[in-house]
């Protein structure tokens, strides 16, 4: 079914009523936005203000080239406004979890909202699955799709400069963290790091159906491109409330994930976001979720836990984490996902 045609809304993109989106929009321009062109020591200070109090923010002079950003999001369009049976030759599967997809769920409702997928090194190796005693590993390999011709090349050529941009990302926060600006960088040397372009269709329902759904992400952190439309919401600490992650021209997005919030233990959360549709115009987001090795175990950093501030969280394995995570992208599953505080000490 094509959503830009749909009459009446299919029950699985319903949110129960708790999770609907509010009419009423907080306007606020407390989301931070940091220029990465000034002194270290000053952004590093800004990085980590915006980490307790968020675990998201903007940056600016970021070093991603702004020409490439505009192709990425014009090759995306291009590839969304094909037939969907042209779209769905390189759709994923049970077998190649990359490439095209429109069913995914957020806890179990459906989000309105199509995907292409795609690993940032090809190959990429993953656990075969989150059983704990299975070894086996699963060679993820990317899919194309013939037209746009050039989308393979714009895509690659951007994966290759928003991972420079992750990875100075993940130094500035081992820095705001007081530890080693290469602190972290090891465990990404075989990082199962992938990108999603996201396009949101216009929306006749948007105050029964998300884009996605409330959710944390799983990684260190994401960088996201998104257009000028907006959407993405992030839930802040102190009363719950949404607030909007406004469209900043040329800006890319940073948040932080899981991995992060157990490294740091607990000093950094992992913040809780979704997205809402537009009746009226569909819109854009490109995210790139930077993900350690499959073999990483994580915890709480030694440098980061003593007797006073113990660790919070007893040791797991993040390719397993990841694993299980992603099982519920394919089917509905009847247990609740797998969440970092399952690994809570207390
Ligand atoms: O589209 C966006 O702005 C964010 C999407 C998102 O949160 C995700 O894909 O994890
Ligand atoms: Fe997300």
């Amino acid at each position: 079914m094509e959503f830009s045609t749909m009459a009446e809304i299919d029950p699985a993109f319903i949110q129960a009523p708790e999770y609907r989106p509010k009419r009423k929009v907080i306007e606020t321009d407390e989301i931070p936005v940091i220029d990465l062109s000034n002194d270290t020591k000053e952004v590093v200070l800004e990085i980590g203000e915006a980490c307790k109090t968020w675990g998201f923010f903007q940056v600016i002079n970021h070093g991603v080239p702004l020409e490439l950003l505009s192709r990425i999001k014009k090759t995306s369009k291009e590839f969304f406004d094909l037939p969907l049976e042209e779209k769905k030759l390189a759709k994923r599967d049970e077998v190649n979890p990359m490439g095209y997809h429109d069913s995914e769920h957020t806890k179990n409702v459906r989000d309105w909202k199509e995907v292409f997928d795609f690993m940032a090194k090809d190959p990429t190796f993953v656990p075969a699955s989150h059983e704990p005693d299975d070894t086996q590993l699963r060679t993820i390999r990317n899919q194309w799709p013939a037209h746009p011709p050039e989308f393979r090349d714009v895509c690659e050529e951007y994966a290759g400069e928003v991972e420079k941009l992750a990875f100075k990302m993940l130094e500035l926060i081992s820095l705001s963290l007081g530890l080693p600006g290469d602190r972290l960088h090891g465990y990404f040397k075989e990082q199962i790091s992938f990108l999603r372009v996201n396009h949101y269709p216009a929306c006749p329902f948007p105050e029964l159906a998300l884009g996605v759904g409330r959710h944390k992400d799983g990684g260190a952190l994401t960088v996201l491109a998104q257009d000028e439309v907006g959407g993405l919401e992030v839930r802040r600490k102190f009363d719950g409330a949404w607030i909007p992650v406004k469209p900043v021209p040329d800006a890319c997005i940073i948040n932080l994930g899981d991995a992060t919030q157990v490294w740091s233990n607990d000093r950094y959360e992992s913040p809780e976001h979704r997205v809402v549709v537009n009746s009226e115009k569909e819109r854009f987001s490109i995210p790139f979720f930077f993900f350690p090795a499959h073999y990483v175990m994580l915890k709480p950093l030694e440098e980061l836990v003593n007797e006073q501030n113990p660790a919070r969280y007893r040791e797991f394995n993040w390719g397993k984490f990841f694993v299980s995570r992603n099982r519920s992208d394919y089917k509905k599953l009847e247990v609740e996902n797998v969440q970092i505080y399952h690994y809570r000490i207390f």
